[in-house]
């Protein structure tokens, strides 16, 4: 008997040209390739710096939320938990990694793609908006730099020395296990949902897709 589809794959195929969109950038094709331009990196160092520091009180609302309405919230809380853990780290990664680069993180300002963007995720931390909606949004703004980033160190690609290491942070294969933990948790919910809660979660999906596709745009001199 054939495996029944779960809602993030129908999701995925159904907008598989978004997905790509996101996760094949012309910023991400310009890492694999080599050609990036290496202002356009520092740009999005200094605005994803700011980014992952709204990220955390997002995140921090997700586990809220897992503690109190799920029916395996031991196994959420841990895998957010551990995806909370990992923020701590990353946020002295980008400062070290800044400090390489030359950047100055105390004198960025935020874009409008990336003020856009924080403000949705706050709008998801309201008690009104239940667990499955954020858990897919979770799920999605982790993996869409999963599948980025592993993208620049498969065979073929060409990546500079200098810039695999930022690849590693997100395409390693501990990452991708988080993510398909993220996923499992979203797909559970999904199935005991509402059909509000399930399109809800789907506009959700798409609206996480554009906000990342307009965050790579914004290191190409997009405001
Ligand atoms: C814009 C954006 N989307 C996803 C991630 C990955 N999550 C945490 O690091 C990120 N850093 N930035």
């Amino acid at each position: 008997m054939e495996a029944k589809m779960t809602m993030t794959e129908t999701w995925l195929r159904k907008h598989r040209l978004l997905y790509v969109g996101a996760t094949r950038h012309p910023f991400i094709h310009g890492i694999r390739d080599g050609s990036i331009d290496i202002s356009a990196f520092k740009t999005w160092l200094g605005q994803d710096y700011l980014f992952v520091r709204a990220f955390v009180p997002f995140v921090e609302s997700v586990l809220t939320k897992a503690r109190k309405g799920s029916n395996d919230s031991d196994n959420d809380v841990e895998v957010i938990l551990g995806g909370l853990a990992a923020l701590n780290d990353e946020i002295s990664w980008f400062k070290n990694e800044a400090s390489k680069w030359g950047v100055q993180l105390s004198n960025i300002v935020p874009q409008k793609a990336n003020l856009e963007y924080c403000r949705f995720l706050e709008s998801l931390t309201s008690p009104e908006v239940e667990y499955t909606v954020p858990i897919v949004a979770f799920w999605v703004i982790e993996t869409v730099y999963q599948e980025s980033f592993a993208h620049c160190l498969e065979d073929g690609s060409e990546t500079p020395a200098e810039l695999k290491e930022t690849c590693q942070r997100w395409g390693n294969e501990g990452f991708r296990e988080y993510c398909n933990s993220l996923r499992k948790i979203a797909d559970r919910q999904l199935e005991k949902a509402t059909d509000d809660a399930i399109s809800k979660a789907e506009a959700t999906f798409l609206q996480v897709l554009e906000y990342e596709v307009d965050f790579w745009n914004m290191s190409h001199g997009g405001t």
